[in-house]
């Protein structure tokens, strides 16, 4: 047997040497360069440092949170904090109509300054907080365009189909879901005596908003009222990615990363799934494609008939058209674009003010007493339909006052929608902005300006839209109208949304009492720039006293 050699110490360091050696080079190498990195480190460092003493000076004399010129993290603290819509109303109401929010970033509660920012000629521009709400990964939407030609080009393809006129039956799609919730209410949620069958009025709202808008855009309601389900998962899937979405507008060079990467793509569901979002766009995909094969089907008096006369590409539709699915169809690569913000836009908002009247009219008896009269007094005299008519609301002063007042108190969109200050600058009530400023707007600070609303702009208080006259009311009309952004960016949905706000509260407080479950916590609600809210536990009984 042959014995092995024995193992020197001389053998092991042979062989060890021989095995590392080109590590061992490497560390050699590394070592002789650590004083260049060290120095490279601490050059890039004092660099780093400049730079935001630089940044920090730039607008050094507008006041804002003590940190806030050095880093984004105080809108990190109030976007993450689920009141984000508070911590930037508290900034103006302590710093003025112009503070500073981030290193770069200003916010404003200046109504004049919001509408010449956002007026037709004017030289601001959506900044890259926009391009987050890119729903469709590198492909623009009509929210996301920042590029000004392509926007109002897309309007101008849009816009006629969203404004009633060349969509006769607008109101009949919103009539025909206010029918379908007053029905599901009937089948299922009618308590009597000590039998209580609670609904959740947050839910329920979404449903049917979700519902009116998946039927403009193509003809297809989700059906979530029918099913009493949140049937593509859309609400859930909102509430999980909401959050990042938002966080992403302040940081939109991380958005664009990841949208560069390609790694999006991998986690995108497709269309040709059978549930969840995927479905949801396959759905769309569907009604879209025949409009454009079938000659016939141009002339369609609906949404879709009218982007489509309107020169509308079948591409464009598909990016821009199916307004009201979901926020996570950004995700995927076959979605339409634009869905997340029409759904964003068109059904979360108004379902938030929806929730708001409601917990404001079934929490203030008073009011309520008084537009259940108003109500009732116009039934009797044989005013209004059933359902109410648009043209027949519009003639309820006190309704009308009730929905200003929500809008005022509690608008639906928070977000900054921010801009950038053309590279030659602006001057503000004789503060100067230089260019590349990026400038956002406080909504909630808007409908409490005392000025024009007086001291008791946290009172919901609908009389104060029938008091008030003249010129002083027609200030607080056009406040209020903000609500909706103005000018180039004006919601194009706004028709729709007074058309649903106009019906669903005399539809439903004509048949039923509706009251809060749990008083003490009616209901949660987070904000990061729109409303997520949920658990609006309410108990419903028909009305004794019905007409
Ligand atoms: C009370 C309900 C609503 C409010 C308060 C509201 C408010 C807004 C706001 C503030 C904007 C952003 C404007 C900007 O970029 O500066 C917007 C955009 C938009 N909204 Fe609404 N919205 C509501 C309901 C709706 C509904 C029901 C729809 C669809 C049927 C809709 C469709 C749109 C569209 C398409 C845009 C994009 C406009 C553009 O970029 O040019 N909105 N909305």
């Amino acid at each position: 047997m042959n014995a092995l050699p024995a193992a020197g110490v001389s053998d092991f360091q042979t062989v060890g040497i021989a095995v590392n050696e080109p590590l061992l080079n490497i560390a050699t190498t590394v070592a002789g360069l650590a004083p260049v990195l060290a120095i490279a480190s601490v050059a890039f460092l004092i660099l780093a440092l400049v730079n935001r003493i630089r940044a920090y000076r730039r607008l050094a004399h507008i006041p804002g949170p003590r940190l806030a010129g050095f880093s984004r993290l105080w809108m990190v603290r109030a976007n993450i904090s689920g009141r984000n819509h508070e911590y930037l109303a508290e900034v103006t109401a302590k710093y003025g109509s112009l503070a500073r929010i981030g290193p770069n970033h200003l916010l404003t509660s200046d109504e004049d300054l919001i509408r010449r920012i956002n007026a037709p000629r004017s030289l601001y521009r959506r900044s890259g907080w926009y391009s987050t709400f890119r729903f469709k990964p590198r492909a623009d939407s009509l929210i996301s365009e920042v590029n000004e030609e392509k926007h109002d080009e897309l309007r101008r393809k849009m816009a006629p189909g969203y404004s009633g006129k060349e969509v006769p039956y607008l109101e009949n799609y919103v009539d025909k879901h206010i029918g379908k919730w007053v029905e599901v209410i009937r089948q299922r949620y009618v308590s009597t005596g000590r039998e209580l069958k609670p609904m959740d009025l947050g839910r329920a709202a979404q449903y049917f908003t979700l519902d009116v808008i998946s039927d403009l855009a193509f003809n297809r309601p989700f059906g979530d009222l029918e099913a009493d389900a949140d049937k593509f998962d859309y609400i859930k899937v909102t509430a999980d990615a909401m959050g990042v979405m938002m966080l992403l507008t302040i940081f939109p060079g991380v958005h664009r990363w990841i949208e560069a990467s390609y790694l999006v793509d991998l986690v995108a569901p497709s269309a040709k799934d059978k549930t969840g979002l995927g479905r949801v766009v396959g759905v769309a995909q569907q009604e879209i494609a025949p409009r454009y094969n079938d000659l016939d089907q141009k002339d369609s008096q609906d949404m879709l008939g009218s982007f489509i006369r309107h020169g509308l590409t079948q591409e464009e539709a598909e990016s821009n058209s199916v307004l009201q699915m979901s926020v996570e169809l950004h995700l995927l690569p076959e979605a339409p674009a634009d869905s997340t913000i029409h759904s964003m836009a068109g059904s979360d908002t108004s379902a938030t003010v929806i929730r708001a009247l409601f917990l404001y009219l079934i929490t203030s008896p008073l009011v309520l007493a008084k537009l259940r009269s108003e109500i009732d007094d116009a039934i009797r005299d044989g005013r209004i339909s059933s359902p109410i008519r648009d043209s027949e609301a519009r003639q309820l002063p006190y309704l009308q006052a009730c929905i200003r007042e929500a809008l005022r108190i509690h608008p639906p969109v928070t977000g900054i929608l921010e801009k950038v200050v053309p590279p030659e600058g602006d001057t503000v009530n004789g503060v100067f902005i230089p260019g590349g400023t990026f400038i956002g707007q406080c909504t909630w600070a808007f409908g409490r300006n005392v000025d024009i609303y007086g001291s008791d702009v946290e009172l919901f208080r609908p009389e104060r839209w029938l008091e008030a006259q003249g010129e002083e009311l027609r200030r607080m009309e056009r406040n209020v109208d903000l609500v909706f952004s103005s000018g180039r960016f004006q919601c194009l949905g706004k028709p729709v949304a007074l058309l649903e706000l106009n019906k669903v509260f005399v539809e439903l407080l004509r048949r039923f009492d509706i009251s809060v479950i749990n008083p003490y916590k009616p209901l949660v609600s987070d904000n990061r720039g729109l409303f997520l809210q949920k658990d609006f536990w309410v108990r419903i009984t028909e009305r004794e006293d019905r007409l």
